[in-house]
């Protein structure tokens, strides 16, 4: 794959840590200061009564669009049933991130994501920006994944490779079909979007894929997973392990609602490129994962974006008296850009307001 938006901006931001090196995890019998996080992240009290629950929605049902339209604006976050994904894949990439992540430390550190690099095994991105490491590892892959993977199974990694592969594909074709339904139930159509025509062929969309390990904890209560943050995507697509909840949703900037796994179940995130086409209709959710002591948690993200040069901007349809304009014009680099500079506070810095102030006190 050649240079696109992300692989620009991760070479733009490098990961300025002294260390991108996940602990060895089976070694640390006790949480290390290093890891161990003032705030607690105990399990959130959530009384399943006292509001709505996040949204499962089937894809096969007639009200799918207005289900999707309403799920955005509330949480931005819901689940997705029937989305046609052969379950026999979705254990597969379960499978093989589990056996990647079970190797030894050593032989994961051959397949180590280099500072400005885009595909392989490190800490999260975001690790940057917070003051205590997280429970984590991950092996991240965009474009091709052959190099890496041979370090870890040099005679052994064509399926692993494969089903990589596979499972990119099937996340592409449904990521555009719940995008379409998305901009339908905001009311936009092909002409308002021109960019987006996923059935011409002609969209390239810049993905990424994100395996992402949760190993046992000694100590959940002070220890995070993945810390606070929302996903810089236009729709990111997640599949979450059964056996243990740990993404958690905050509702309302009040409390966080755990996102418990269902079987089969994919959990869709609108990320912050489509809170902007939405004029801020659509919610990106701010979600983080919490580890526990027993179960070793995988889950695997599939971020999608627009191509590589497009301007993604609010749509016009959904500006008015009542709703001006939120953000101001950018590609997805140049958010990306923005992110990795102001991280949670990206948004604000794009937003339409922002400029005209700067471009008032210039004159
Ligand atoms: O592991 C999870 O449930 C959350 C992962 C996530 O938010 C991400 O990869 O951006
Ligand atoms: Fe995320």
């Amino acid at each position: 794959m050649g240079s696109n938006s992300i692989s620009e901006s991760f070479k733009k931001n490098p990961l300025n840590l002294s260390n991108i090196i996940p602990l060895d995890f089976e070694k640390v019998p006790t949480l290390p200061v290093s890891h161990t996080w003032t705030l607690t992240t105990d399990p959130p009290s959530v009384d399943p009564f006292a509001h709505e629950p996040l949204p499962v929605i089937d894809l096969n049902d007639p009200q799918a669009v207005t289900l999707i339209g309403h799920a955005c604006e509330k949480w931005g976050v819901f689940q997705v049933t029937n989305h046609d994904i052969p379950i026999s894949l979705l254990n597969e990439i379960e499978y093989h991130s589990r056996r990647l992540f079970a190797l030894p430390a050593q032989r994961k550190l051959l397949a180590v994501r280099s500072h400005d690099g885009l595909t392989g095994y490190g800490l999260a991105r975001i690790s940057t920006f917070f003051p205590k490491l997280m429970w984590f590892e991950g092996f991240s892959i965009m474009g091709s994944l052959m190099e890496h993977a041979s370090r870890l199974w040099p005679h052994d990694h064509t399926n692993f490779c494969n089903v990589m592969e596979d499972y990119q594909k099937e996340m592409k074709d449904l990521t555009e079909r719940i995008i379409e339904q998305m901009f339908k139930s905001l009311g936009l159509a092909q002409d308002d979007v021109k960019w987006f025509k996923p059935r011409n062929g002609h969209c390239e969309p810049q993905a990424m894929l994100q395996l992402n390990s949760y190993p046992v904890c000694p100590d959940p209560r002070h220890a995070m997973g993945l810390a606070p943050h929302t996903d810089s995507s236009l729709v990111t697509l997640l599949y979450q392990s059964s056996i243990s909840s740990g993404l958690q949703v905050l509702r309302d900037n009040i409390e966080w609602v755990p996102v418990h796994p269902i079987d089969g179940a994919l959990v869709v995130n609108a990320g912050d490129l489509m809170h902007i086409i939405s004029n801020g209709r659509f919610k990106s959710a701010l979600h983080r994962a919490v580890v526990n002591k027993t179960h070793h948690r995988i889950s695997i993200a599939y971020f999608y974006g627009p191509p590589r040069d497009i301007k993604i901007s609010p749509s016009v349809k959904l500006i008015d008296h009542d709703h001006p304009i939120l953000y101001r014009p950018v590609t997805w680099k140049e958010y990306l850009d923005a992110k990795a500079t102001h991280f949670n506070k990206a948004l604000e810095f794009i937003r339409h307001d922002v400029l005209v102030a700067n471009t008032c006190n210039q004159s």
